[in-house]
């Protein structure tokens, strides 16, 4: 029997002032996947993550969070009652406190109900600070706890950024071209890092960087004009006539050499 999906979208439809940014887009995604949604400029990824994450309400068309004990419609959900009920989003530019410690900001994260300084006045419990070294060494700022966060490098804030993304526990993790501005070194290393969350998490990254795709993706979604234009592996993707004349044809965009 084939694996229940986590989360499906069907036949998702998005318009601004009419406008159809997203047209009948399908997407099922399955426990555990690391999924790369590609396309060119103004393909309606992002619109996907933000109807998923509940920022844009679609038209038309379902979507469903297949939790345990029983399936939420994420349609009928407000922002903040799916980013609790298990879908994180992160967007490009991190949302990290400059002034503080790389540890005070992932104790923040891990405190969501208590307000900032009351958060670092408390004295953390040990399973609470096992969570946090557990989570450091994951996204290997263990030497860096110390260091005000403004001072890390801008891989490292992402880092620190995803890491205080799972200390609220998603199941589902949706981010925004995560390499964004990186080194090659620190691209390498936010995809072995993807690699590792995705042993207990879903994750779905929207992104141009075609190398990085090449290199950890196993399932590309390829979206062209608000719909869906192919699905496989990145070899599939490759070599597709359609998707080739859709990056191809776009002359010197930022991805267009570099599908096929
Ligand atoms: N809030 C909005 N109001 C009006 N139009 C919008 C809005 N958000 C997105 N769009 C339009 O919807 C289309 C899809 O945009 P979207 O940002 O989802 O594409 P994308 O594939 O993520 O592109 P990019 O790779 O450039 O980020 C674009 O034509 C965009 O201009």
């Amino acid at each position: 029997m084939s694996q229940a999906p986590i989360l499906s979208c069907k036949e998702v439809t998005v318009a601004f002032d009419g406008f159809k940014a997203v047209q009948g887009m399908n997407l099922l995604l399955l426990p555990g996947e690391l999924r790369f949604l590609i396309g060119p400029n103004g393909a309606g990824k992002t619109t996907m993550l933000d109807v998923i994450c509940g920022k844009v309400k679609p038209v038309s068309g379902s979507v469903s969070f297949h939790r345990r004990p029983g399936a939420l419609d994420i349609t009928k959900l407000q922002e903040h009652k799916i980013a609790e009920s298990g879908i994180g989003r992160k967007f490009q530019t991190p949302s990290i406190f400059a002034g503080l410690t790389v540890m005070e900001n992932l104790e923040i994260a891990m405190s969501q109900n208590r307000s900032v300084w009351a958060t670092l006045r408390a004295t953390l419990k040990p399973s609470e600070r096992e969570r946090i070294d557990e989570e450091l060494a994951l996204i290997g700022l263990g030497d860096q706890r110390h260091l005000r966060a403004g001072l890390l490098s801008h891989g490292q804030k992402q880092w620190l950024e995803i890491g205080m993304m799972l200390l609220q526990e998603p199941e589902i993790l949706l981010l925004d071209e995560p390499v964004a501005g990186m080194t090659d070194k620190e691209t390498d290393k936010t995809g072995e890092l993807l690699q590792e969350i995705v042993r207990k998490r879903t994750v779905v990254v929207v992104e141009h960087d075609m190398e990085f795709v090449r290199n950890f993706a196993s399932k590309v979604t390829v979206m062209h004009e608000g719909k869906l234009l192919k699905e496989g592996t990145m070899d599939e993707i490759q070599s597709d006539d359609r998707v080739a004349e859709v990056y191809l044809g776009r002359g010197k965009g930022r991805d267009a050499h570099a599908v096929g």
